[in-house]
């Protein structure tokens, strides 16, 4: 388990982090989302112990990880794939990193299996792929068999197949009772990776959820109604206070927020307004993440476009 209580780190004037209080379960994959800048990786930073809290604290499985007697038994993190010496052999750097954190020499060929990495073990890791490199930086986080998992933005500049690898390689470690944290600057990946979610903007918390809590929040729904009995039907509707609007060049039918398309039958039913159709409409996950991080929190001017951007989310999320 990770915990991190009023976490708070301060780069001069900058606030990267502030105030950060979540909580990653195990047997769960916990995505961590927020727009560039928002304090990702300063966070999982503090919580491997490479930058210390301004105040607050990280705790993993209790402990401080400067706490942690045998730090990669606990904890093992992919943060930058390419932190390996080029002219290294995959199997040299696990072995070197297995030595120098004094765990058995036979994990290595064991990690080096669990991410499919064998017959390359013998090759310089600078001719790798960033797909090769991201899987050697994960065997890497596994040799000590930690029970928590940190990724940073792990499936960046992967090509699909990769992808599909790395999500389903964060499942099935968290089915064996992993606590895995992984962030991304994308709802839609996280949608299909993470089963909760710790959502992120400016360095401050915004929601702390199931994944499919979040998202259902997120993503709005509409309905389009086709009637020959329109300005009745707007006007029945619109009489119980639901919101109702036309859809420019099209004056056949008419698009309904807030509620379903159960009650709008029935109000039309009990109007005898006669209906030829009515259709649900959800709102993509890509509309509703512009929506949340509608503004690039790195690069807005002023302190305002970005409380309207976690106002947003405030209200997406329900909270
Ligand atoms: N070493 C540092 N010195 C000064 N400012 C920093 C430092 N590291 C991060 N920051 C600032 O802290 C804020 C949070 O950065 P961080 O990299 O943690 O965000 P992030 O959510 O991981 O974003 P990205 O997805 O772009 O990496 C940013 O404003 C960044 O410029």
């Amino acid at each position: 388990m990770i915990e991190t209580r009023g976490l708070t780190k301060r780069y001069g004037p900058t606030l990267a982090v502030d105030d950060l209080s979540f909580t990653v379960q195990p047997g769960r994959v916990t995505g961590f989302l927020g727009p560039n800048g928002a304090g990702k990786s300063t966070t999982m930073r503090m919580i491997l112990g490479l930058d210390r809290p301004t105040s607050g604290h990280a705790l993993i499985g209790g402990r401080p990880y400067e706490d942690l007697p045998h730090p990669l038994r606990e904890v093992g993190a992919l943060l930058d794939a390419k932190w390996v010496h080029p002219h290294r052999s995959a199997r040299a750097h696990l072995r070197w990193l297995a030595r120098s954190n004094r765990l058995p020499a036979a994990r290595v060929d064991e990690v080096l299996d669990q991410v499919g990495l064998t017959a390359v073990a013998d090759r310089r890791a600078g001719t790798f792929s960033l797909g090769m490199s991201q899987r050697l930086g994960i065997a890497g986080a596994l040799l000590g068999d930690p029970g928590v998992l940190l990724f940073d933005e792990p499936v960046n500049g992967l090509d699909p197949e990769g992808i599909v690898w790395i999500r389903r390689f964060m499942r099935d470690l968290a089915a064996e009772g992993r606590s895995v944290l992984v962030s991304s600057h994308l709802l839609p990946e996280m949608a299909l990776t993470a089963t909760d979610l710790v959502v992120i903007g400016r360095g401050r918390l915004i929601a702390e959820s199931s994944t499919a809590e979040f998202v259902e929040g997120a993503v709005t729904s509409t309905v389009r109604v086709r009637s020959p009995q329109l300005l009745e039907l707007a006007e029945v509707l619109m009489r119980q206070g639901i919101d109702v609007r036309a859809e420019p060049g099209d004056d056949a039918s008419l698009v309904v927020t807030g509620t379903g398309i159960a009650r709008i039958g029935e109000l039309a039913a009990g109007a005898g307004v006669v209906l030829h159709e009515l259709a649900l409409q959800r709102g993509s996950l890509e509309e509703a993440f512009m929506h949340i991080t509608g503004h690039d929190v790195e690069y807005s001017a002023g302190g305002s476009a970005v409380d309207r951007n976690d106002s947003a989310v405030l209200a997406a999320a329900g909270r």
